[in-house]
């Protein structure tokens, strides 16, 4: 087991968010977390990320507890902004510079950046970019931490849908190389079935685990998802239900 959550508990102003959530997360597993508005999956990925600390539960990475902020994670979060008066390869290698590792965090971002659909723009800065491109420059930022479980809250949540459709594409061949355990939240429901290994809805005031929809080893393909009516409205029913509580 990469990823344990054990009885997480959040409450927020008097107001119990998450109640004893627990999941687990296999190594290389890819896992979305889907859920309604505001029950708790940017809280969960807080926690995970050691920015927040919860009321009550354990998190554990590789059978180790992991408190506070940890090298085992790499957050993407929700509006994660590229630095303006940066070139694209001084934000990418923002944490390494940070770390005192320049040369080899330049080593390594110039490796991924024909991966990353960036080649070329190494020098430029993200106002020269698309909203795509400055979104893959972010995503690779995360992608060169060092961490071997990768957190993404809504990472092409702010894209136009065609844009947001080639990312989830690129993201689904980038997945096997990139090989790092994953766990997205995200609102779109195809998102979730295109991209991920695993599904677990998030449902409840307070929130716990109310379903989890299992695709390992499913050929994921834009057919299969055109495919996927029933999948789809389940998760909307379950998602509406938990809605109208
Ligand atoms: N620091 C905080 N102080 C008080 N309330 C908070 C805090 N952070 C989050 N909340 C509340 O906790 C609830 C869960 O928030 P959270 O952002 O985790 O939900 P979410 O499921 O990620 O929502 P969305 O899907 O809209 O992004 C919301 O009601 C939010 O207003």
């Amino acid at each position: 087991m990469k990823l344990q959550i054990k009885n997480i508990c959040v409450t927020f102003e008097q107001k119990r968010i998450l109640e004893n959530l627990c999941m687990d997360v296999q190594d290389g597993e890819f896992v979305a977390l889907i859920g309604p508005s505001g029950c708790g999956k940017s809280t969960l990925l807080n926690i995970l990320a050691g920015v927040l600390t919860p009321e009550s539960g354990e998190v554990f990475v590789d059978g180790t507890p992991v408190h506070g902020v940890s090298s085992r994670f790499a957050y993407m979060p929700q509006n994660d902004l590229l630095l303006p008066w940066k070139t694209i390869l001084d934000n990418v290698t923002l944490y390494g510079r940070l770390h005192g590792q320049k040369k080899q965090a330049q080593e390594a971002a110039l490796k991924e950046f024909p991966v990353f659909g960036l080649q070329g723009y190494e020098h430029a800065y993200p106002d020269e970019l698309s909203g795509g491109m400055r979104q893959r420059a972010a995503f690779l930022r995360t992608a060169l931490c060092s961490a071997d479980i990768m957190l993404l809250d809504e990472p092409f949540g702010a894209l136009d849908v065609i844009t947001r459709n080639e990312m989830q594409d690129w993201l689904l061949r980038l997945r096997a190389e990139l090989g790092r355990t994953t766990l997205l939240v995200t609102h779109d429901i195809d998102e979730a079935l295109y991209l991920a290994d695993r599904i677990v809805v998030l449902g409840g005031r307070p929130a716990s685990v109310t379903r989890e929809i299992d695709l390992t080893g499913v050929q994921k393909s834009r057919d299969w998802l055109y495919e996927q009516s029933d999948l789809r409205k389940e998760i909307h029913r379950i998602l509406r239900n938990e809605i109208d509580h």
